[in-house]
């Protein structure tokens, strides 16, 4: 199908073609199409701009009529000029409720899909603002307000400066009607009132610029947090040791704290700990630089007889199992 040259169309062409120059110039790419706007002109401007398309479309099987939706985005994919189009059924379950399972499974359906070829998503610079809004809201640390990367293997978000409006105009330029998820209009997601009502208030009372502003300042973090994670690899190399010999504090000591930090969570996600807090990775850290012979810190994590516990002995931090009466 030939694009016509119309401005909003023009603008996801530009950002795909930009997006496929710097992390994926050559070779087939697949593009998760769930039928809505954002991914709809995202298959469009892909086809255009890349050499070979697939398209892969999720059918989570939680509406009725969900099969009929995933059919109808899959022939859409190819009239659009996708070499290939596929609806892959999937099983929402698990923990954490039915969108982080709903999430998790697309995630898996779409990974396994792609056969090793990036798969593009349709995020946009809207969904980029909202996810750095609700992360400072939560406090769930730094790298939570990075946002989302444009590319975090093999996952690409070649949309991420380009606005929700321009992917719904770029539709109507193309004559396609997008299919809306009933759930992206329902006020029981924090999400959707996020993007309904906080950030219209906070356009309205800070003059506007506000999701743009939002989601430069999640590529300076992501920017600046990718050197301290470098220098944190650097470090934890030579204090880590090999196995679960633990850590070397010589070694972690000299180190700034967001970087030891940095060191600490990463062996303790390793070593199996769960919903690390700021508060348990700083005592954590006080092991290393605020030593004055203090007892273990209990981590997230172990089981529900024994609690994980980080303590120091003989210039090491170790983690383990403890009875949850003795520390
Ligand atoms: N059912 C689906 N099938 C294929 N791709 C999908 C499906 N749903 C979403 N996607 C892909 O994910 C992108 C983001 O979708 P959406 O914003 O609805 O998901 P989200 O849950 O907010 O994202 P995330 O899962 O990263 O939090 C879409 O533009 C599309 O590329």
């Amino acid at each position: 199908m030939r694009l016509p040259e119309e401005p909003a169309i023009l603008e996801v062409r530009h950002a795909v073609r930009a997006w496929l120059a710097a992390h994926a110039p050559t070779g087939p790419v697949t593009v998760a199409l769930s039928g809505g706007a954002d991914s709809l002109a995202l298959t469009a401007a892909a086809v255009a701009e890349a050499d070979v398309v697939h398209a892969v479309v999720v059918d989570h099987r939680l509406q009725s009529g969900s099969a009929e939706v995933a059919d109808r985005a899959r022939q859409r994919a190819l009239t659009l000029g996708c070499l290939s189009a596929e609806v892959v059924s999937v099983e929402v379950q698990g923990p954490g409720g039915v969108e982080a399972a709903a999430r998790r499974a697309r995630y898996a359906a779409l990974g396994a899909a792609a056969h090793g070829r990036p798969v593009l998503l349709g995020h946009t610079l809207d969904d980029q603002a909202e996810t750095v809004l609700l992360g400072l809201a939560r406090g769930s640390g730094g790298r939570s307000i990075w946002g989302m990367s444009p590319f975090d293997e093999p996952w690409g978000r070649p949309l991420l400066g380009v606005r929700r409006a321009v992917t719904r105009t770029a539709c109507r330029e193309l004559g396609l009607d997008p299919y809306e998820d009933p759930h992206n209009s329902s006020p029981d997601f924090v999400r959707v009132r996020l993007r309904a009502e906080v950030l219209p208030l906070l356009e309205d009372v800070l003059g506007g610029g506000v999701s743009a502003a939002l989601a430069r300042t999640a590529d300076q973090l992501r920017e600046d947090g990718a050197v301290l994670d470098v220098l944190a690899a650097d470090v934890g190399g030579d204090a880590r040791g090999s196995g679960d010999e633990g850590v070397d504090v010589a070694a972690l000591e000299p180190a700034a704290p967001p970087v030891r930090r940095r060191v600490l969570r990463s062996w303790l996600l390793d070593a199996g700990a769960t919903s690390l807090t700021d508060k348990q990775l700083r005592a954590v850290d006080d092991l290393v630089g605020r030593w004055r012979g203090q007892g273990g810190v209990a981590v997230g994590g172990g089981s529900p007889e024994a609690r994980l516990v980080v303590t120091r002995r003989h210039g090491r931090l170790s983690v383990g199992l403890d009875d949850r009466g003795r520390v």
